[in-house]
């Protein structure tokens, strides 16, 4: 197993950050994950782009460009063979004396990048996830995909205690988005997502699906709703690079569509598949 650090190709097991690295410190980084299905990465133009915005968005210029980190990760994939599973990928600011303060001398970003096996969830995108609400604590720049992930976490910690998959969050009586997803409802045909703004990370599998709704002419709005809509909605589904199109069957203990996933969910996991076929293969 390999792993790339700050360029290198090493072993995973050579691959170490000094205890006064900034991510390690105080969460001073962003991430990706990218999907892996035969081989291939899906959506990798979409994650590596996003990678330097979020990246710029906190003033860390990755010391690397676009198409060589590409090629770099392309060559992680190869070295470690991986089918099918996920990169996870970041770049903090780098090893310095800790100081709230960024480092003042050429302190190089850090940048780690290795893969994780891991199948496609079938029997949830199949029988559909139970999901709890819970109140949104986290900043307001949740736009960049940053390492602080201590809001998403207890969410996500709050669900998995009382049996359920994800925390979908809300700021008052709107809807946000889930602990590390996007969340969608289905009310009189119309999907409904909330708009990208600094309330939500403005994720990759949000954009693929709403792409697929306009090319497929499927009604689809991008705003925020309530929890009483979600809560009275006739379909609803999370969306991440790990969960594609995971449908929503129980929200707090009440069904949505007396527990089945819905025939909008089931459309939109097809095309879903038909796109992961365009891009990868398989
Ligand atoms: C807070 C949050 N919202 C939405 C998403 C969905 O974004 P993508 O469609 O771009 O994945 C993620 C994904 N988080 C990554 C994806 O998988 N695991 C993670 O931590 C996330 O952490």
């Amino acid at each position: 197993e390999f792993a790339l650090l700050n360029g290198s190709i090493i072993e995973r097991s050579e691959a170490k950050v000094d205890v006064e690295d900034r991510g390690y410190q105080f969460g001073d980084g962003v991430y990706e994950v990218i999907r892996i299905y035969n081989g291939k990465m899906f959506t990798a133009t979409e994650h590596l782009k996003r990678f330097f915005k979020s990246a710029e968005s906190i003033g860390i210029s990755i010391p690397f460009t676009n198409l060589q980190l590409k090629e770099m990760l392309q060559e992680l994939l190869i070295k470690n063979n991986l089918e099918t599973g996920n990169i996870y990928m970041q770049v903090t600011r780098g090893t310095a004396p800790r100081n709230h303060l960024f480092p003042t001398e050429n302190v190089v970003p850090t940048l780690v990048a290795y893969t994780i096996k891991g199948v496609r969830p079938l029997d949830g995108l199949k029988s559909g996830v139970k999901a709890i609400l819970t109140e949104d604590i986290r900043w307001l720049r949740c736009d960049i995909k940053s390492l602080n992930l201590l809001g998403n976490l207890l969410a996500k910690q709050k669900a998995s205690e009382q049996g359920c998959f994800e925390a979908i969050q809300h700021r008052g009586q709107d809807v946000t988005e889930g602990s590390s997803s996007n969340i969608f409802i289905v009310k009189d045909g119309t999907v409904i997502t909330h708009e990208s703004n600094h309330l939500i990370l403005k994720g990759i599998t949000r954009d693929v699906i709403l792409d697929l709704c306009t090319k497929n002419n499927i009604p689809v709005q991008e705003r925020s709703f309530t929890l009483v809509e979600i809560e009275s909605a006739e379909e609803a589904f999370l969306s991440s690079t790990t969960a594609e199109v995971m449908p929503v069957i129980e929200i707090d203990g009440k069904k949505i569509n007396s527990g089945i996933p819905g025939p909008l969910t089931r459309k939109l996991q097809d095309l879903f598949k038909l796109e992961i076929e365009k891009q990868c293969g398989v």
